[in-house]
């Protein structure tokens, strides 16, 4: 890897610690609607496309789509949650019930279950992602941790990968690097389901 890659992005660091100081600001019941607004938009719209089994993860602290684990199972999904490996990767295992997860490091909550290995992401129907803003060109923020940059390119395209964040949290544009991987759809309360076009007409991992 070119060590300019590996630079900390400053706009990055900037805007994702403003935009999670923000989400801690709001009330919990604000973001406990708007969590419901987005969890009925997300499994209405995975059901529109027929999806079966669903790539999720399990929100923590203020981030959207509590509690989108069971709220998948609850639609009728297969669910996969992922497990950080220590290279940052994402592994992945089976979730079925509430007493398959357990309390992991940087205050994640994990599966517990058989890990399925990094490529089991390659055959889900679709990747419900975390991030903290999205760009209307399919553009990610995440946490840092560079986790979805490394997984998503094992997605084949075609595969919808869909953020969930707040309505403040869509933006024109984020900063990017040549690492970030684009997102195909992103659901906000208000906005429900948007399939962002820039990001769908070209590969994802070009
Ligand atoms: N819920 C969730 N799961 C996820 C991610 C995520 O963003 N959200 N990830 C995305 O890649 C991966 C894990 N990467 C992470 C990287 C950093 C932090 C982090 O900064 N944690 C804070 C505490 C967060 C809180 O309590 O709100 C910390 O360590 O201080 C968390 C997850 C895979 N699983
Ligand atoms: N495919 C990759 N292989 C190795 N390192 C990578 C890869 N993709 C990104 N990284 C590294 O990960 C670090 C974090 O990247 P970035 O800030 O884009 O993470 P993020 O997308 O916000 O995080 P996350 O996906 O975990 O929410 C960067 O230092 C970057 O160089």
């Amino acid at each position: 890897m070119h060590t300019t890659h590996m630079t900390h992005s400053t706009a990055k660091r900037t805007l994702r610690a403003e935009l999670l100081a923000a989400r801690r600001e709001r009330p919990e019941a604000a973001r406990g609607a708007d969590s419901a607004h987005i969890i009925a938009a997300l499994t209405a719209g995975l059901s529109h496309l027929g999806v079966r089994t669903v790539a999720g993860y399990a929100p923590i602290g203020s981030e959207p789509g509590q509690p989108l684990p069971d709220a998948l199972l609850a639609a009728g999904f297969r669910v996969l949650l992922p497990v950080v490996r220590a290279d940052n990767d994402l592994d992945w295992a089976n979730y079925r019930a509430p007493t398959d997860l357990a309390a992991a490091g940087r205050g994640l909550v994990e599966p517990v279950g058989r890990r399925l290995g990094v490529d089991a992401v390659a055959g889900v129907g679709a990747v419900v992602v975390p991030a903290v803003a999205v760009g209307r060109d399919g553009g990610r923020l995440g946490r840092g941790g560079g986790s979805y940059d490394r997984s998503l390119p094992r997605v084949p395209a075609g595969v919808p990968i869909v953020a969930l964040t707040y309505d403040n949290e869509l933006m024109d544009v984020v900063p990017t690097e040549p690492h970030d991987q684009r997102i195909t759809a992103v659901v906000t309360p208000s906005g429900g389901w948007l399939t962002l076009p820039a990001a769908t007409a070209e590969p994802r991992s070009g």
